[in-house]
């Protein structure tokens, strides 16, 4: 499997190549590369080697390599000339960053890094590609200088002979192991041993070790994380992509099947007219919708913050970290589980094989762990927003995509409900402000009863993720809010256009509304009726969407090849395609299975002698 990933994702990468240079000739753009690997990733349903390559690997040499360590790797690396991979995670450590134990010591008679990997623990595990595909990686490690720790360092690395790929001298490396899903990536492991690196390949763009062996601090420490923050940006955008996949597939055979007559004695319906199945369907494909948006928005924010950090400007950094956090948690939270309620929606033949529906879900989920696993930056988040909420005590400005927390601050009590979007949009961000406000109570006063901020942290958990929860979803809802009522270009729509926009803006508010009504009613007092009302309209607006539902999702333009779905396809041949790819199963291939002489006529005729014998 994963030498036909690698043959793919190679044919591919070269496509995008060309395409590239007639589209962005020679230019560095970024967008090429990124729907070169959504390309190849889509193509490719046990994922593309080349991922962590194009998206991480290639991105560390050019943002956290100097100008002369991007002429001599970066280079020959954005030209598929070596392939790399980004080793950060251990087999003992993942998300605490501090407790790294692979280590780089500077021997500055050599002026050389000594790479070690001390312990089995330390061992790298995980990166993508490592196992087979790759012959270089970026090494993190702690810095070491006479023994005293300077904090994490990033390693140009070369493991494996360019010509021959044998792992080189020192480097022990292979595949983890089977997975539940991208079993075409080779995520592999990595031992180093007394493996020597030149001084220069330590990526010195933010801090330098010289030559003597003086350590040069870099002005931002937490600027050495940003290429997760970078994926954590791509998997916003990647996840909402799985979720409109699902979406489509999900919703054309909803149309396709028919079952149970809703009125006696009349034909059965498609199943998109059940409005129970039009619960499980329709949100998800606004949320798709909304993510891709909320994605796209982050993606900007990305580009203008990695232009700044270029120019050395660092002020713009902690907003888009704790955006990438809240949205990637968000994101591949909401996509995993709205893939599996899609599947659910197809009943027995979603769980095929050929539905596809089950690989999508297994591409989907794991970024609910990679780049930083979620009820980690939700805790992320949540201290972040305690540092804010300190801000608006002391009545300081926030960043833009936390003002609305200024604002609600400053109310005394929610005012007239009204049920209008403006209302309900308030309403979340109001219930938002709320758990922010208990969340810092309750982590406030563990600090003053002199509990570390570490331990206050933990034991205010449960509030603080709530509290994050909440946050994700106002900016979320008050992008798409702004996106459909302020947008800019609302007057180059077609009334039509806009009035499904409006319907799926009121959708995804009433169904946010009553995801969080718990979390609502701590804060806002909303009578029965007011509530009733809510769901009068809840039934009404997807009975409103019922029709374009499919031209939504067929405005996703997803080709057949990437849906891969007997389901899904858009001339809507299910059975056909159903039954089609059952032929082909193995097992058909011979009227009677091999295992029948050998193992179950014999069972059979045993169990007849035994019953036989029985009776005597
Ligand atoms: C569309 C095209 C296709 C795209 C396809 C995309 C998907 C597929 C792609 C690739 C496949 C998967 C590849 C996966 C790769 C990986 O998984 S790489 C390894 C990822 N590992 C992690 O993410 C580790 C998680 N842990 C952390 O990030 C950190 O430990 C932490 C949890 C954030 C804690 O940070 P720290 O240890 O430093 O301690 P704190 O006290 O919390 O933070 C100290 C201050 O630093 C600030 N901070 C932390 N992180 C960042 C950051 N990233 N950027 C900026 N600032 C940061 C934090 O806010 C504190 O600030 P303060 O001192 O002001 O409070
Ligand atoms: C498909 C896939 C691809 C990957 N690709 C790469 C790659 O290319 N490069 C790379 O370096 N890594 C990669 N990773 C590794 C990934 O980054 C880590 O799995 C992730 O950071 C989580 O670390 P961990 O697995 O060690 O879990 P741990 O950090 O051990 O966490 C385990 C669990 O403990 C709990 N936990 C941990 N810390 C806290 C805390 N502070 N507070 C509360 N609870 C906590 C959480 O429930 C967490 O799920 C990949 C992983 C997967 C699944």
């Amino acid at each position: 499997m994963a030498s036909m990933s690698v043959k793919h994702a190679i044919a591919a990468a070269k496509k995008l190549r060309s395409l590239q240079e007639r589209f962005n000739p020679g230019g560095s753009d970024i967008y090429p590369a990124l729907m070169g690997d959504e390309a190849i990733t889509a193509l490719i349903p046990s994922g593309n080697p080349l991922s962590v390559h194009i998206l991480m690997f290639t991105r560390a040499l050019r943002e956290q390599g100097t100008d002369e360590q991007y002429e001599k790797f970066g280079r020959r690396a954005d030209n598929n000339e070596i392939i790399g991979t980004f080793a950060q995670t251990e087999l003992g450590h993942g998300t605490y960053l501090r407790g790294l134990e692979a280590r780089a010591d500077y021997d500055r008679g050599t002026e050389e890094f000594v790479l070690n990997t001390p312990k089995l623990s330390s061992y790298k595990w995980w990166p993508g590609g490592l196992g087979q595909t790759c012959n270089y990686c970026i090494f993190v490690a702690q810095l070491y200088i006479d023994n005293e720790a300077k904090g994490m360092a990033m390693f140009v690395v070369q493991i494996r002979d360019e010509e021959t790929h044998m792992p080189l001298p020192g480097v022990h490396v292979g595949e983890i192991g089977k997975k539940m899903g991208l079993n075409g990536v080779n995520n592999g492991f990595l031992g180093l041993k007394d493996y020597r690196v030149p001084r220069l390949n330590m990526l010195m763009r933010h801090q330098q070790v010289l030559p003597d062996g003086r350590f040069v601090k870099s002005p931002v420490s937490q600027v050495s994380y940003f290429p997760m923050v970078f994926v954590r940006c791509m998997v916003a955008r990647q996840n909402s992509n799985y979720l409109a996949q699902a979406a489509t597939i999900a919703t054309r055979y909803s149309v396709i099947r028919r079952q149970s007559p809703i009125e006696e004695g009349q034909p059965e319906p498609k199943i998109l007219e059940h409005l129970t199945q039009q619960m499980k369907v329709i949100p998800e494909i606004v949320t798709a919708v909304v993510y891709r948006l909320a994605a796209a928005n982050l993606q900007n924010m990305y580009n203008e913050t990695a232009e700044a950090v270029y120019r050395k400007d660092f002020s713009r950094l902690p907003e888009l970290h704790a955006l990438a956090c809240i949205l990637k948690v968000a994101t591949s939270y909401d996509s995993t589980y709205g893939i599996e309620r899609l599947r659910q929606a197809c009943g027995g033949h979603g769980y095929l094989t050929a539905g596809n529906l089950g690989n999508i879900f297994a591409m989907a989920a794991p970024a609910c762990t990679y780049e930083g696993e979620n009820s980690v930056l939700y805790l992320q988040v949540g201290k972040i927003l305690m540092k804010n909420w300190s801000q608006v005590l002391a009545g300081r400005e926030l960043m833009p995509s936390m003002a609305y927390i200024s604002e609600c601050s400053k109310m005394t009590s929610f005012p007239q409900w009204t049920g209008s979007w403006e209302c309900l949009l308030k309403a979340i961000q109001y219930a938002c402000v709320g758990s922010i406000r208990l969340a810092f109570q309750s982590y406030n006063a563990r600090v003053q009863s002199a509990q570390s901020q570490t331990a206050a942290v933990n034991y205010s958990g449960l509030e603080l993720t709530k509290a994050a929860e909440l946050h994700g979803r106002s900016y979320v809802a008050g992008n798409f809010y702004q996106q459909i009522v302020n947008s800019p270009n609302k007057h180059q729509r077609s009334p039509q256009f806009q009035k499904v926009l409006e319907n799926m803006l009121e959708l995804h508010l009433i169904q946010i509304f009553f995801r969080h009504l718990g979390d609502i009613l701590r804060f806002i007092r909303i009578t029965e009726d007011e509530i009733s009302a809510l769901q009068r309209r809840l039934e009404e607006v997807l009975k409103e969407l019922r029709p374009d539902a499919v031209a939504i999702t067929d405005a996703f333009d997803f080709n057949d090849k990437i849906l891969s779905s007997a389901l899904g396809c858009y001339d809507g041949n299910v059975y056909e395609r159903l039954f089609e790819a059952a032929l082909k199963h193995p097992l058909n291939r011979k009227s009677v299975p091999d295992f029948f002489e050998a193992h179950l006529k014999p069972f059979m005729k045993e169990n007849a002698d035994n019953a036989k014998k029985s009776k005597l």
